[in-house]
């Protein structure tokens, strides 16, 4: 059946494969821009916006805990938790390996820590007490079922009773066909990038927004997504809904 999303401004978009997510990104890294580090800052940016926006007045009182993976998604998160603590939020972090962080994603935990990020253990009861958990341990890269600390932190985020917001997709998510091999965050909210994915289902994502990557338009034509246009307007975070099924 043919998913579709609309933006609260009526704005229709079709939701694509992670195939021609990657080839969009992979355009616009390796030939257009932004690059990695860019690209990573508006994830992080608009992650940091979203948390801001939720928590709306109580933001500075309230704790953030960041669970990131080693790759972009990770960094994505790691990006988001420092403009948190840029504002005097307190901010711990937990890596699923901090010894083999990409190199984008090693900056972005250098530019957190910069900022007073405090690292923990999982299960730590402190960071447990967090007001919102950012999901930043797997993005569209899953591999199978989550396993090793991939998989505890997973399930140590769903046994905490902290919102969760996913970047791009709740970690444990196959960002392709919206199934669960295995462990899977159960988000409340979910900030999907540039464009949604089909495996995006608002059981599993909860609340869903679209955030900007600043990516050209002519990289999503050449990517497969023909007749593009921004969807954003004058924002960089918008909300999407699924279409109601005709
Ligand atoms: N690559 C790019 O050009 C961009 C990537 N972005 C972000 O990065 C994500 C894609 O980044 P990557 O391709 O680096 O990969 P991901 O960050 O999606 O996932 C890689 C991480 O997941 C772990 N992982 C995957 N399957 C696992 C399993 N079954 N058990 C345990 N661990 C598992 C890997 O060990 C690694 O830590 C996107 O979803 C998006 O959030 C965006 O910032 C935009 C730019
Ligand atoms: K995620």
């Amino acid at each position: 059946m043919l998913r579709r999303f609309i933006t609260d401004t009526g704005y229709e978009l079709e939701p694509i494969s992670v195939a021609v997510m990657r080839e969009i990104d992979r355009l616009a890294v390796e030939e257009t821009g932004p690059n990695l580090f860019q690209m990573m800052e508006n994830a992080g940016r608009n992650l940091a916006e979203l948390t801001l926006k939720i928590l709306s007045g109580e933001w500075p009182q309230s704790r953030i805990l960041v669970l990131a993976g080693t790759g972009g998604n990770g960094g994505g998160g790691l990006c988001a938790g420092r403009h948190l603590a840029n504002r005097g939020i307190p901010v711990s972090y937990c890596l699923t390996d901090a010894h083999a962080l990409s190199g984008v994603t090693a900056w972005q935990l250098k530019l957190l820590v910069a900022a007073g990020g405090q690292e923990v253990a999982p299960g730590d009861p402190e960071a447990g007490k967090a007001d919102i958990i950012l999901d930043a341990v797997i993005g569209y890269s899953l591999k199978g079922a989550p396993s090793g600390r991939a998989k505890e932190l997973i399930e140590w985020a769903n046994a905490l009773p902290a919102r969760k917001i996913s970047l791009d997709i709740p970690s444990g998510v196959d960002a392709d066909n919206g199934g669960s091999p295995g462990a899977y965050v159960r988000a409340d909210y979910t900030l999907t990038l540039a464009w949604p994915k089909t495996g995006l289902t608002p059981e599993k994502t909860g609340n869903l927004w679209l955030g900007d990557l600043g990516i050209p338009p002519s990289v999503y034509g050449r990517a497969g997504l023909a007749n593009y246009t921004s969807p954003f307007n004058h924002r960089y975070l918008i909300p999407l809904t699924e279409t109601p099924q005709v």
